[in-house]
């Protein structure tokens, strides 16, 4: 006799499981499980307690000195300038108890999009939390409309879920399409970068956003390998640079490789995301941007971004505008190092703003 049930039930899709191959997945899209945090809440444990960041995720650093810095208060209103997964903006708001408003900025429309989900499933609503798709450069605007803040916060540079996936190019340790765009809609490709760029721009860029050593020559390859044939991938960058620095032989040559392939995508994502132009921008704005006494706390993890956010706190404070600033960098502790690789070249800085100043235009 036919089974009714079985004849009536809808056909269920069969789903096959993620194959690949050995014991465990090795790419950003066989980890499966790891892009499911809800599911696999103990695979994802595991994975931070051996120090790395789970597939799809990223792991907020100093969080706990940058909420001793900047002292929130409930009803107070604040401003994450870098949403990214959304860890500092959640310890924020926590901060306020339900009381007050977080203005959190992103240019990346595809991780926004995800972190803003996550925070309104946690109960974040609208009336909490506002996300807009805007660059911190807009900052005097922003504050314009939303401000001024008692507490501004910005990590600047990239996610750990924008630099592990393949598809965004930012990095030389998997093979993807060469784009290193924050906002993959928005401006030029690394790839159409390279090619509009003049091998001395692309030598001044090296050395001027990462002190690559070796700018000539790796400039002087990629302009080569660009009249011949082309450079889509980072992939096929990383080979360029390795040909490169053929001139450098036996065990040096890998560790020069790895490198030299870490300062040039460096390089190459700070150009195309105009990366020092709009932290110039958003911190001429700060000021005018936080209320007497407000609070900025700013995560830096290169030198170039480094001495911009030190040398503006510390003309602006002999301006007049900052009451006091850090005197030393703070750095992650050694356990937060351990737990977190990724945390070993943060520097922290922090400012106060002055209780009274005339804003002259700034
Ligand atoms: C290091 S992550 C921030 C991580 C975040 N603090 C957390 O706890 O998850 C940096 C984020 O800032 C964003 N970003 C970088 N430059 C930006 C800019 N000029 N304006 C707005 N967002 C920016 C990046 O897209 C990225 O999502």
């Amino acid at each position: 006799m036919e089974n009714q049930n079985e004849t009536n039930a809808p056909e269920k899709p069969h789903k096959r499981r993620i194959r690949y191959s050995g014991t465990h997945p090795k790419t950003y899209k066989e980890k499966y499980k790891e892009h499911q945090p809800e599911k696999y809440a103990d695979m994802i444990e595991h994975v931070i307690e051996k120090g790395g960041t789970p597939a799809g995720m990223h792991i907020s650093i100093c969080v706990k000195e940058i909420i001793d810095f900047l002292q929130i208060q409930p009803g107070q209103k604040g401003l994450d300038a870098t949403f990214g997964y959304g860890g500092h903006s959640k310890a924020m708001l926590e901060c306020l108890k339900g009381e007050g408003h977080l203005t959190a900025l992103d240019v990346d429309p595809i991780e926004s999009a995800k972190t803003t989900e996550r925070l309104r499933t946690l109960g974040y609503g609208p009336e909490i939390l506002t996300v807009r798709l805007q660059n911190f450069a807009e900052l005097g605007k922003i504050a314009a409309e939303e401000g001024p803040f008692d507490f501004i916060l910005a990590d600047l540079g990239v996610s750990s879920m924008q630099i592990d996936n393949p598809d965004r190019g930012f990095s030389y340790k998997s093979d993807g399409p060469l784009d290193m765009r924050m906002n993959p809609q928005k401006g030029e490709s690394a790839a159409e970068r390279l090619r509009s760029v003049t091998k001395e721009e692309l030598e001044g860029m090296l050395i001027e956003n990462s002190d690559e050593p070796y700018a000539a020559q790796i400039a002087k390859a990629i302009k080569n390998r660009l009249r011949r044939g082309s450079i889509e991938t980072t992939g096929e960058l990383r080979q360029v640079i390795d040909e490169a620095l053929s001139f450098i032989s036996g065990a040096e040559h890998k560790e020069a490789v790895k490198k030299s392939c870490a300062r040039v995508f460096q390089a190459l994502r700070i150009d195309v995301n105009s990366e020092f132009e709009v932290l110039y921008a958003f911190l001429e704005a700060l000021p005018s941007a936080l209320v007497p006494g407000g609070r900025v706390a700013v995560l830096t993890f290169h030198s170039g971004e480094d001495r911009l956010v030190k040398k503006s706190f510390q003309a602006m404070q002999k301006a007049g505008l900052y009451e006091d600033i850090c005197r030393e960098v703070i750095r992650p502790s050694a356990e937060e190092c351990a737990r977190n690789s990724r945390a070993r070249s943060t520097k922290m800085r922090w400012a106060i703003r002055a209780r009274e100043f005339e804003s002259h235009g700034l």
